[in-house]
């Protein structure tokens, strides 16, 4: 199990990617795990259910600028879900995941929103809900309509995908990362490790730039 602390992180060399942490949130087998997969190693398997919480990272190239991605997998079945809590503190990023054809995962996603609102002022986290399992259309309960009218009502992003056909997986993290990226630019802050990084200055909510 990864520990919610996150890696140890050595002091980088200047010059490196900027980090952002980006946490998967959802009802257990709505696909984050396979999203993950299909986006770091572009493999679609029989998985295991998610004990705690799994790590994956990405170096994520937008040509002007690279930054790196780490994706913190938590685990979806309810017993785990007061340990995913440690997990999100410190993120950047949120993908809040459901199953198209599982009414009950749209509503938990919902939990989720409101469990990272209270956690986060949320303008501070880049979120995006993910319908995933796109391939499974005739069994679809969710519509696209009800995923991007809840997604607009609370200025989420919006997309559907399915890990298994690789449909809208890159978009969706590549979409996340522009917008990290974006973000930070507007801040004024270099997208490269180098001189203006202070280390003792991490609150939560924004990027660690070669902390790590
Ligand atoms: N048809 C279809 N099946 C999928 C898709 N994504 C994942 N699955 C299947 O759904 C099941 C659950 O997938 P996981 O990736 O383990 O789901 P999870 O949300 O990580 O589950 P937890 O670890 O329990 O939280 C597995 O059998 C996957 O093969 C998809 O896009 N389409």
């Amino acid at each position: 199990m990864a520990q919610a602390g996150g890696p140890p992180r050595p002091g980088a060399a200047p010059g490196q990617p900027c980090v952002f942490k980006l946490v998967l949130l959802g009802s257990g087998s709505v696909g984050k795990s396979s999203l993950a997969l299909r986006y770091v190693k572009n493999d679609f398997k029989s998985i295991l259910p998610t004990v705690g919480c799994a790590f994956f990272t990405k170096v994520v190239d937008l040509g002007s600028a690279s930054l790196k991605l780490e994706i913190w997998d938590t685990a979806g079945q309810e017993k785990y879900h007061s340990v995913c809590h440690l997990y999100f503190r410190g993120a950047n990023a949120a993908l809040l995941v459901y199953d198209v054809t599982r009414k009950d995962s749209f509503l938990k996603a919902q939990q989720w929103l409101k469990d990272l609102e209270e956690e986060f002022r949320l303008g501070d986290v880049v979120l995006m809900l993910v319908g995933n399992k796109l391939d499974l259309g005739e069994e679809r309960k969710v519509t696209f309509e009800d995923g991007r009218e809840f997604a607009e009502s609370k200025r989420l992003l919006f997309m559907e995908t399915s890990a298994k056909l690789n449909h809208q997986v890159t978009e969706a993290f590549s979409a996340i990362a522009q917008e990290l990226s974006q973000r930070r630019e507007e801040e004024g802050q270099p997208q490269q490790g180098g001189a203006q990084l202070d280390l003792n200055q991490r609150p939560s909510g924004q990027a660690r730039c070669c902390a790590r």
